[in-house]
């Protein structure tokens, strides 16, 4: 698939949420981040919110779910028009049962770490995966500095995936800037989430282009 951007609508106006997902025409994808202040210490919107979204936009919907029991309410966000649903494995009681359940409902299954949790106890499940998301912030909020002690397991999540020659796809979410880019596209990286770096910028939509090129000319 090659370099994707995946801009963040955290810090965007959320009394404004359809035009502001307007203003990234060039995106690949639109992150919509659920909290359910209880698995992180943030409260964002459920799939109401994400049905609304899906309904005002083209663009496909990556959700991440930053929620307890996602084993339950995973599947509603298939159902409200999420392309990709994104579970955080420390909160999954059954990741399998769950993965194949996304993917039966129709969307692309896609499995969270926090920046503490290794990889290599969950290398066995990337052919269940569409899409392995590493977080390179603690979940909970946008605008969080980068943790670069992330970096080496970027890299050995890559190496894993070639070694089991799977198409799942590599996400990082957390402090993605232009700024940062670069280090986790040549770790191995290739879905990127920006949220205060698109949403900041004065052009939002140029900042996306700009992302993905420097995304692009790291990869090499
Ligand atoms: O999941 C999260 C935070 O928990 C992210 O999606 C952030 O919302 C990204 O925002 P920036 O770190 O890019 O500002
Ligand atoms: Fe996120």
């Amino acid at each position: 698939m090659g370099i994707q951007i995946t801009p963040s609508i955290l810090n965007a106006d959320f009394a404004s949420i359809g035009a502001e997902v307007a203003r990234i025409p060039s995106a690949d994808w639109v992150h919509v981040d659920v909290m359910d202040n209880h698995f992180v210490p943030n409260l964002t919107f459920g799939p109401t919110m994400v049905e609304a979204i899906a309904r005002s936009t083209g663009t496909p919907l990556d959700a991440h779910l930053m929620i307890n029991d996602p084993d339950r309410h995973a599947p509603a966000y298939v159902e409200a028009g999420a392309a990709s649903v994104t579970f955080h494995v420390e909160a999954a009681a059954a990741p399998v049962r769950l993965a194949r359940e996304i993917r039966s409902a129709g969307g692309r299954a896609s499995m969270a770490l926090k920046p503490a949790t290794p990889v290599e106890p969950y290398e066995d499940l990337l052919p269940e995966l569409d899409m392995l998301l590493l977080m390179t912030v603690e979940p909970g909020f946008g605008g969080q500095k980068f943790l670069d002690l992330v970096l080496p397991k970027i890299r050995r999540a890559r190496a894993l995936m070639d070694k089991h020659g799977v198409e799942t796809w590599l996400q990082v979410d957390g402090g993605v800037s232009l700024e940062t880019i670069e280090r986790c596209a040549e770790a191995g990286a290739d879905v990127f989430v920006a949220g205060s770096a698109v949403y900041s910028a004065e052009d939002p939509d140029a900042m996306v282009e700009k992302l993905r090129a420097s995304a692009a000319a790291a990869q090499g």
